[in-house]
């Protein structure tokens, strides 16, 4: 397959062909296999996976089903056996009202085995029917779970990120697998049945059967191939397009797409890309049409020659003309069964390399899931250690930790500054128990974090970020989802809503707390930025409420959107929450909001570089005091001309 041909627009705005390189690779290996015998020799492992799926779904529907097809393959060899009592009544010797009439029992059979067959069609779909949604709800509530268990580091990791992604796809294709495997079955019992008739029939007629099917099945899985490597090549291209569309009709980028003009250029541009996304198509289409004239006429040429045997047979005297009339029949339904048959184990392979990429997420997932189990973590403890903690993200040369070593006591406020990047955020992600550090030990009152049942240690944790989730549901819950297994009473959520400062915010929407906070259904009410901090903060708050044991509040950037009131408040707040069986880790760059912290850490490239209170620091005079007097300058009077002004520090170079 050659690489796509690159529209400038994908040059322009992506840097370059957009490949996906991990998942799709896998399917690239999947598709040497696709030939007509690796499909053949693969089924019955597709078929074991997807009966082993449905049999956990639902066993009656799965036996429904296998039983009804069973049915339809009897149906159809008595059906073609009773053709041929037919054909031998019709054609033999004797008066012709007779000869009907000896026809009639075996004519009755043929219309009571139609129906029969009917029957159990029906009865397969609407079992097939029950087992499909089934099969595709186990499917898509492993990969949930499985993706809701993992270590935070490999939903960080974008190599596993991607295989969060590809393996979306597979509950959908398990739920089409069980079609492709219904009717994989029907087609090979039809099969089978026709094939044992015309094999009773006449011995040569059946290699001249699969004479008429072969070029078929050749041809379906050429153009299948040309398919996958295609969808292959161009999945992430078609994403991007998608992408462009919808960031011309979402409402965060509406502002910048009337004021900017960005409209008009990403319009441009989705233009070009669909347009090499329709080069492709074509090509698509003219080479599925050629194979499938080269296969038809194929295929017609052996059915010709097989006209032409079933001639010589009769003239030879080696077949009976009634039993050349059955064969015709029986040839035709069976090389249509073969036809569909091959699609199908056409169309099970290609839903099975989804399938397989959803396996492979399980494992994956299952490798990196948190482990359960472990030390409980004492009810009471002296507070929460960290000794020389590196931690480096995967893809990163750089370690974000290096060597970090605190002691954040129950009952203390600590707070944590540096520059942007110097790892505040990562270090608040190893103290809640979220990122394992590669060295050094984290330890809740003397107890290794290794050693503790990590879901207990988050039950001592709340954290409260910068980008804490806008949950789409009601004010209420979202207070609620800091602890959503315990409902607050309406009391309880009026002292939390207080607590935060966010009971005006409430009180203005239309239907307070029960008001839904999602713009994207009908009814629902947007708040702004701040607001949503307040209610984060209430969030925050209902959760260290109902923490039985010691535990930490870390807050990360709580007030970057507030108003200078409310953030002196906030802080004040969270202050406060600090108690005998609290500690607060705070992380801001407002340093008004630390100076009050009983212990303040200074964190540059990844290292401690100072800790201790504000007058220590201060006094020290080094990054923390240059940071702070930055700060303070900023609201310090303008100096007169000529008069040096104290308050502002020396440019430092932090970097
Ligand atoms: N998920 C991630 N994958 C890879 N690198 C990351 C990831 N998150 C952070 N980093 C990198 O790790 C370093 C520390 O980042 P961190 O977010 O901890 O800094 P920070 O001090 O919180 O920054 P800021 O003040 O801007 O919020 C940075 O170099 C950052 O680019």
């Amino acid at each position: 397959m050659a690489d796509p041909v690159v529209s400038r627009a994908e040059e322009e705005l992506f840097g370059g062909p957009l490949r996906y390189d991990m998942g799709w690779s896998e399917h690239e290996r999947a598709r040497l296999d696709l030939t007509m015998v690796g499909a053949i020799r693969a089924m019955p492992r597709l078929v074991r996976g997807t009966l082993r799926r449905a049999w956990r779904a639902d066993r009656s529907s799965l036996l429904g089903v296998g039983i009804s097809e069973i049915g339809q393959g009897i149906a159809t060899a008595a059906s073609l056996l009773a053709v041929n009592a037919v054909m031998h009544a019709l054609l033999g010797a004797g008066d012709p009202v007779d000869r009907l009439r000896s026809a009639l029992p075996a004519l009755a059979v043929v219309a009571v085995v139609a129906v029969a067959r009917a029957g159990f069609a029906g009865w397969s779909t609407s079992r097939a029917g029950r087992l499909e949604p089934l099969v595709e709800r186990v499917a898509t509530t492993e990969y949930l779970a499985a993706a809701t268990e993992v270590e935070l580091e490999a939903i960080e990791d974008p190599e596993f990120r991607r295989l969060i992604d590809v393996a979306q796809q597979g509950a959908s294709s398990a739920r089409r697998m069980i079609s492709a495997c219904v009717a994989a079955l029907n087609g090979t019992i039809s099969l089978i049945a026709t094939a044992g008739v015309l094999a009773v029939l006449h011995p040569a007629l059946l290699p001249l059967l699969l004479l008429i099917a072969a070029p078929r099945g050749w041809g379906a899985m050429r153009v299948a191939q040309e398919r996958y490597a295609s969808v292959m090549t161009w999945v992430e291209h078609l994403r991007a397009s998608r992408l462009l569309g919808n960031l011309l009709t979402e409402r965060t980028a509406a502002q910048e797409v009337r004021l900017h003009r960005v409209g008009p250029f990403l319009l441009d541009r989705y233009r070009g890309m669909a347009e090499s996304a329709e080069t492709e198509q074509r090509r698509l289409a003219d080479g599925k049409a050629l194979t499938e004239l080269v296969a038809a006429a194929l295929s017609g040429l052996a059915l010709a020659s097989t006209y032409g045997v079933m001639l010589w047979l009769i003239v030879a005297g080696h077949m009976e003309l009634a039993v050349a009339g059955t064969a015709v029949i029986a040839v035709r339904s069976g090389s249509a069964s073969l036809g569909s048959l091959v699609m199908n184990v056409n169309q099970l392979h290609e839903e099975s390399l989804y399938v397989r990429d959803h396996e492979r997420f399980l494992e994956e997932a299952a490798r990196h899931a948190i482990p359960r189990g472990g030390r409980a973590v004492p009810d009471a403890v002296a507070g929460v250690a960290l000794d020389n903690v590196g931690y480096r993200y995967p893809d990163r040369d750089e370690p974000a930790l290096d060597g970090v070593s605190l002691h954040v006591p129950m009952g203390s406020v600590v707070a944590v500054v540096g520059e942007n990047g110097s790892g505040k955020s990562t270090l608040m992600k190893v103290l809640a128990g979220l990122l394992l550090p590669q060295t050094g030990s984290v330890r809740w009152g003397g107890l290794p974090l290794s050693d503790l049942d990590r879901f207990d240690v988050f039950e001592r944790v709340t954290l409260l970020t910068q980008d804490f989730e806008r949950w789409p549901v009601t004010a209420a819950m979202n207070v609620r989802l800091g602890r959503p297994h315990q409902a607050p009473s309406t009391e309880q959520l009026g002292t939390t809503l207080d607590y935060a400062g966010a009971t005006p915010v409430v009180a203005k929407l239309p239907r307070g707390t029960r008001t839904l906070l999602a713009r994207m259904f009908r009814g629902a009410s947007e708040i702004s930025g701040g607001e949503w901090q307040k209610v984060g903060l209430a969030r925050a708050h209902w959760r260290t409420e109902t923490s039985p044991a010691d535990g930490l509040l870390i807050v990360d950037e709580p007030t970057s959107a507030l108003d200078p009131e409310a953030e002196i408040e906030a802080f004040d707040r969270i202050r406060r929450l600090a108690g005998p069986r609290r500690a607060v880790v705070l992380v801001t760059h407002r340093m008004s909001g630390v100076r009050h912290a009983d212990t303040i850490h200074v964190l540059s490239r990844g290292r401690l570089v100072e800790s201790g209170s504000h007058t220590d620091l201060m006094t020290a005079d080094g990054r923390y005091a240059a940071m702070f007097r930055t700060q303070a300058a900023q609201y310090a009077p303008p100096p007169r001309p000529g008069v040096p002004h104290p308050g502002t520090p020396p440019v430092t170079d932090h970097a």
